[in-house]
């Protein structure tokens, strides 16, 4: 059995032994730090999805389900009173992004990323332009979000493949810098570098960590990533959570795992 199907094994074990012992609803406020992405490829799925965890209050809209069906699905989301993350993830120049970004806005979602990577100008473009689109629509300004580098990249790969000559967490934090210095709202980042970000950039800097792996879980394709208790221990002020949930066997009972993880860990930082 290799490393991954042990893992998930082990999931499916934890997953059944918990189940009869959980209560049926989450009376609690952790679950609406976790945002849940909508990995799908057509309307019916992400809805269904949606509807088999009602106490999610955050769902992610990603290129996948975007890219199959458009905006309608925004409307879905919005029509039941969900905050949305439209994580299209931006990297173009300034012209073009800023006329997604304020695109984007207009549809009154809550966050929107963009690749700090665009660099200063695009990034500062990128802001006004969504606060022009929301104002334009009447609907209050999304908080737009730098990614500093994807979760999925390790040191190795940065330094061999992308030949970026800095440490991975100094990186990651000159990007997140950089967000906050063009007037963005915070950076996405990964668990392992939330805390040194959360130093450096301060309390009212958003840091919205993907890359979150309870200890039952496989990583898949995630290389940099802690436990949803770590990540928010260490400063994360929401946890993407997606694959652990959505491919769980029951995902009601994996969401309701990690909302007791959450709690308990959020008393200990209290
Ligand atoms: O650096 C990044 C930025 C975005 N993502 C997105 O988050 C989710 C993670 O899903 P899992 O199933 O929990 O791995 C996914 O939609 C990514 O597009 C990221 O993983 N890393």
């Amino acid at each position: 059995m290799s490393n991954q199907e042990s893992a998930d094994f082990i999931g499916l074990i934890l997953t059944v032994k918990f189940a009869n012992l959980l209560p049926q609803n989450i009376p609690n406020m952790t679950i609406d730090k976790v945002i849940v992405p909508l990995d799908v490829s057509s309307q019916a799925d992400a809805i269904a999805l949606i509807e088999t965890l009602p106490q999610v209050t955050f769902w992610k809209v990603g290129l996948e389900l975007f890219v199959s069906c458009g905006p309608q699905i925004l409307k879905q989301l919005k029509q039941r009173n969900k905050r949305i993350f439209l994580d299209l993830k931006f990297h173009d120049i300034p012209n073009t992004v800023a006329g997604a970004c304020r695109a984007a806005a207009r549809y009154g979602v809550d966050l929107i990323t963009i690749h700090a990577t665009a660099g200063k100008v695009a990034l500062k473009a990128a802001q006004s332009a969504a606060e022009m689109g929301a104002n334009e629509a009447g609907v209050p300004v999304p908080k737009l979000i730098a990614i500093s580098l994807l979760t999925s990249l390790n040191a190795r790969e940065l330094a061999l493949d992308l030949k970026i000559p800095l440490e991975l967490p100094e990186y990651a934090l000159q990007m997140a810098l950089l967000g906050q210095e063009c007037g963005l709202a915070g950076a996405v980042c990964s668990p392992q570098e939330v805390a040194q970000l959360r130093r450096t950039c301060g309390d009212d800097f958003l840091l919205v960590c993907p890359g979150v792996r309870p200890s039952w879980a496989s990583k898949g394709d995630q290389k940099r990533s802690l436990t949803p208790s770590e990540a928010l221990k260490a400063g994360a002020n929401y946890l993407v959570i997606g694959r652990p949930i959505t491919e769980a066997n029951n995902p009601m009972t994996a969401l309701k795992l990690i909302s007791q993880e959450l709690d308990a860990a959020e008393k200990i930082v209290k």
